[in-house]
């Protein structure tokens, strides 16, 4: 057995930006090599950032980000790093190929030992990657320190019959496996199990190395991990943070010496066996330190952190440091300052609350105490005069006079936002984008909405959660004096005050009611017949299936939010805006 120190770098890259992501490799690295690390393994693709999307299509791009890997080979030398092995994620190309690579690299000696690349490319949900990539059929094996360590790429994991089922003929006592994998709800656990079955398939220990940071409506909760031959966890870096998990292994010395040159897998694929050593000084001994195991999030605490990390790298990557918002006194402006709040400190949140005739005195009251409660920027510009003024030179009635009321308020803020500089936050959830519950360039207008994902139901829990979490033991929490939402605020009936005494529940069913019927045909897509068959009330499921249907232009139009759950409302359902099929009964298989 050879005892190797291996450093899992959960970092957090930022898309296009290949210089400060190079930079993010040498720093890592320094600290891993400082705390004697024999190899330091960074996230898929962490030299581009992750998804690249059609910007892998750009010969320009895959040629800038060969030479940034070949760049940061030679820095890591210059700077006396060589001689630590770095695994890194990038783009790439084959020569005469059609289209780029989901590569990987090992990094040694200020070259690039060994290029590889993604077999399985995933093709569902939120990701394209039939769209951009070329797949391949080769396994690095790589041996260091007489142990042989094979490579693979995310989705290589996650599907049967790719480099993984092969691992364990090529005789690897280490697998690495380098990952972007967005979050959503529960996938911590999914990733665990998948881990250990893949590591028993394999025949040897696992590291899993995954990203951290928000990329557009993608949140990567880090959560990289080892795990033993048997499947048994050994370590485990925190969720959402920027991390390097450090950990002492044992590991199996190779016997074979350049056997086999290539794999048949189950399901046909025949993978290459490519194998390179490398000739290191002599492991230094030192004491093994017990693995690091952090505790995995509960429920609630993990969906806030993504809603907060989502939140803070979209403005800070898109060159934001305010941000802007209508705060009406009820609970989804409350928890989205909250959140933001949270994300880029309650300095930079600028909420500005927009009293109609129409609104009701808790409005500007319980949004004062939540802005005293939290330290916002606050000002008071009521509208009533500016719809006056408005429908003085147009008569509008109805719901179209309603409507005016949020398209003047989003005026304001958009008006702040270009005066200065502040991005604008929506504040839209789940169950209003879902029924289109929200007015078309109104309160839907603006930058980024951080609770789109996130079920009216929830965003209730996620208040209630976020005024009793011990901030202590979430570092990316503002530590509030106060609990920051104040209760009038979580009691309070859901009412868009657009006309006299109007309530949510008067256009809609009860959200106790409605959530659970949206998340089984937006979530799970199941049909009319599946809906009731699940015990939904008929004519109820008719309403909301309509309402649901209807709303496909608003939310085309919505700005992008953090993805939460299995599918939100972005690039993982993607329905035709026009569009005549209706769900009815009674049709047949
Ligand atoms: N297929 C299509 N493609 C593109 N555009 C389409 C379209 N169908 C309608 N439209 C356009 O959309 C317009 C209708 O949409 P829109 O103007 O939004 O108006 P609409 O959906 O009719 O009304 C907004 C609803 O949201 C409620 N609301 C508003 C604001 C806040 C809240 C809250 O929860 O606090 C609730 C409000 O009480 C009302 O029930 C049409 O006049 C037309 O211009
Ligand atoms: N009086 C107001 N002042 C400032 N912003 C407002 C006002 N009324 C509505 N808005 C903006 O329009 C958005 C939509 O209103 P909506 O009523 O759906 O949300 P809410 O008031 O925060 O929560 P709830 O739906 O629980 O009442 C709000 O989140 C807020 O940004
Ligand atoms: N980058 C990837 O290949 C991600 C796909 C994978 N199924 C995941 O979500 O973890």
């Amino acid at each position: 057995m050879a005892q190797l120190r291996i450093a899992l770098a959960q970092v957090n890259p930022t898309v296009g930006d290949l210089d400060g992501n190079a930079d993010l490799i040498v720093d890592w690295t320094r600290i891993a090599a400082d705390s004697g690390a024999h190899l330091v393994a960074f996230p898929e693709m962490a030299l581009t950032g992750y998804p690249v999307e059609d910007l892998a299509l750009r010969p320009s791009f895959v040629e800038a980000s060969r030479r940034a890997l070949t760049a940061v080979a030679r820095r890591l030398a210059e700077a006396g790093m060589g001689d630590v092995p770095v695994v890194v994620g990038h783009l790439d190309r084959r020569d005469g190929g059609r289209r780029p690579l989901n590569a990987a690299a090992w990094l040694h000696g200020g070259d690039v030992l060994i290029v590889s690349a993604k077999h399985h490319l995933p093709n569902y949900g939120v990701f394209d990657e039939y769209r951009i990539f070329e797949r391949a059929d080769m396994l690095p094996v790589v041996r260091l320190h007489g142990v042989d360590i094979a490579t693979v790429i995310c989705e290589d994991l996650w599907q049967d019959g790719g480099p993984v089922s092969v691992t364990r003929a090529a005789g690897a006592g280490l697998l690495l496996a380098v990952n972007a994998s967005p979050y959503e709800r529960d996938k911590d656990d999914t990733r665990l199990d998948l881990c250990a079955r893949r590591a028993r398939e394999a025949g040897c220990t696992l590291a899993y190395v995954n990203m951290v940071g928000g990329q557009d409506e993608l949140v990567f909760d880090g959560d990289s991990l080892i795990v033993g031959a048997d499947g048994a966890p050994i370590a485990r870096a925190p969720q959402f943070l920027d991390h390097l998990l450090v950990t002492d292994l044992d590991l199996p010395e190779a016997t074979a010496a350049e056997e086999p040159a290539s794999v048949e897998a189950p399901g046909g694929a025949t993978f290459t066996i490519e194998r390179r050593t490398i000739s290191a000084a002599p492991l230094p001994g030192h004491a093994p330190e017990p693995p690091t195991v952090a505790e995995p999030l509960d429920d609630l605490a993990e969906i806030y952190a993504a809603l907060v990390v989502g939140t803070r790298d979209y403005v800070r990557k898109n060159g934001f440091r305010s941000v802007v918002l209508g705060l009406s006194g009820g609970i989804d402006s409350a928890l989205v300052a909250t959140i933001a709040a949270d994300a880029v400190g309650p300095e930079n949140v600028h909420a500005v609350l927009l009293p109609s005739r129409y609104s009701s005195e808790g409005s500007v009251s319980d949004a004062e105490e939540l802005v005293k409660r939290q330290g916002l920027h606050s000002r008071i510009v009521p509208i009533a005069r500016m719809v006056e003024a408005f429908e003085a030179e147009l008569e509008l009635h109805g719901l179209a006079a309603e409507n005016l009321q949020a398209r003047i308020r989003a005026n304001v803020w958009m008006g702040l936002s270009n005066e200065h500089g502040h991005l604008v936050l929506t504040g839209g959830n789940k169950s209003e984008l879902a029924t289109g519950y929200s007015t078309l360039y109104g309160d839907s207008a603006g930058g980024f909405a951080p609770i789109k994902d996130v079920f009216k139901t929830t965003v209730w829990d996620l208040a209630r959660w976020r005024n009793t979490a011990v901030t202590a033991d979430l570092p990316f929490l503002h530590p509030f004096a106060e609990e920051p939402v104040p209760e009038a605020i979580i009691v309070k009936e859901p009412s868009a005050e657009l006309r006299p005494g109007q309530r949510d529940r008067d256009s809609l069913p009860e959200y106790s009611v409605l959530d659970p019927v949206l998340a089984d045909y937006v979530e799970r897509d199941m049909g009319r017949d599946a809906l009731t068959g699940a015990g939904h009330d008929p004519e109820l499921v008719d309403r909301i299936v309509r309402l649901v249907d209807l709303a496909e232009y608003k939310r085309r139009q919505y700005p992008p939010g953090p993805k939460i759950t299995p599918k939100n409302f972005g690039r993982d359902r993607r329905l035709p805006i026009t569009n005549r099929w209706r769900e009815r009964g009674d049709v047949a298989p």
